[in-house]
């Protein structure tokens, strides 16, 4: 580590604090997160670090320790050790796979969560409303990238069939992401200072738009890194990269699955939940009652029955996720009633 620090230096890499730590500590940025430690980034170069005892005690949750987009204080020595996590801007979280709750952070201190989807095979408007709904929590704002542009023909059926899906004002972008012309419409989003994410399916062209930003083969594409086997390469693997353009970028390889974590609004379809509040029931199963706002919407083609069928999924799964983290909580608490993050908005106990 190089013995002076400046503000200026820590800006590039996304720092928006005011003053530096004092006791010859550091402020420096997790780039990575690898199994043996972290690497971090004090604005000139890059070192390991280990976090310090207490972010290793059991019971504490995990999305307490240090992440990736994380600024945190810095004991200098050997190894260096990270003694604590500054207040995060923006999270982007997602529940892990599996019976335990458990929420587990993506990136912190993002502007920006780049939905990154192919025009091709890889294209679907479900999987692109999941992830605008786990961002709605986050803090930072969603952007949709469509790649591949030039392999289709019929892209531009896509894009209209999903501006007219998504609310308006959604930035949507088709791309293709080898060219770094048609790369540069997201040059907004990766302004110095500001940190973007990365996320989209293995294959959607994550590692091809990142080396187009970085201007070099700088990253190793997935066919060395290997998206089904975590732990690999992990000496040569960084998430979050200072770019060209003064933007931080970080990547998110090997996320198969993106589960709510329970806290999500569905924002994303606040047209469907005024619809079901417009039933003559209160308590409308929107098949085949009588006076049902849905289902005449669904049937003068109002609405789709792909994007009605999509809400329900993801708003089942919010509340069986806000469940588990109710449970959870509780138990944490001793038993004591947890106080309620959400109510569930589709069975509400309306008198008619
Ligand atoms: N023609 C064209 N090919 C693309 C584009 N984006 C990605 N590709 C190709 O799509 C394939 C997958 O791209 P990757 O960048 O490896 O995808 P990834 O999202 O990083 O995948 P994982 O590493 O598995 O997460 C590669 O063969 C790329 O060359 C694009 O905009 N146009
Ligand atoms: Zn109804």
């Amino acid at each position: 580590m190089s013995d002076v620090q400046t503000i200026e230096q820590l800006r590039h890499i996304g720092w928006r604090g005011q003053a530096l730590p004092a006791d010859g500590r550091r402020v420096a940025r997790v780039v990575a997160q690898h199994r043996a430690g972290y690497e971090l980034h004090d604005g000139s170069q890059i070192f390991g670090a280990q976090p310090a005892g207490h972010f290793l005690k059991r019971g504490l949750d995990p999305a307490e320790r240090p992440a990736v987009g994380d600024f945190v204080e810095v004991e200098p020595g050997k190894p260096p050790h990270i003694l604590s996590v500054q207040p995060r801007r923006t999270v982007l979280s997602r529940a892990a796979a599996g019976e335990r709750y458990e929420r587990q952070v993506i990136a912190t201190n993002i502007d920006f969560v780049l939905v990154l989807t192919g025009l091709d095979g890889d294209f679907n408007p479900a999987r692109i409303e999941r992830y605008l709904s786990l961002t709605e929590g986050s803090g930072a704002q969603p952007v949709v990238i469509l790649s591949k542009l030039d392999l289709h023909d019929d892209g531009t059926a896509r894009i209209e069939d999903l501006r007219g899906r998504l609310p308006a004002g959604t930035p949507i972008h088709a791309i293709n992401s080898k060219d770094p012309a048609s790369v540069t419409q997201l040059a907004g989003y990766l302004r110095s200072g500001d940190s973007a994410v990365l996320v989209g399916s293995s294959g959607a062209g994550k590692s091809t738009l990142t080396n187009t930003l970085l201007g070099s083969q700088h990253m190793a594409t997935s066919a060395v890194r290997g998206h089904d086997s975590r732990g690999r390469h992990t000496t040569t693997y960084r998430a979050l990269l200072p770019l060209p353009s003064g933007g931080c970028l970080i990547d998110t390889p090997g996320m198969r699955e993106l589960k709510l974590t329970g806290e999500e609004h569905l924002d994303l379809f606040a047209d469907i939940e005024a619809l079901a509040e417009a039933c003559r029931f209160a308590d409308c199963g929107h098949g085949s009652e009588p006076g049902c706002a849905v289902q005449a919407a669904l049937d003068d083609g109002e609405l789709s029955p792909e994007r009605w069928r999509n809400y329900l999924k993801l708003r089942d799964e919010r509340e069986e996720q806000a469940a588990m983290l109710e449970s959870r909580l509780r138990r944490q608490r001793g038993g004591r009633p947890a106080t309620k993050m959400h109510g569930p908005r589709g069975s509400r106990e309306r008198e008619s």
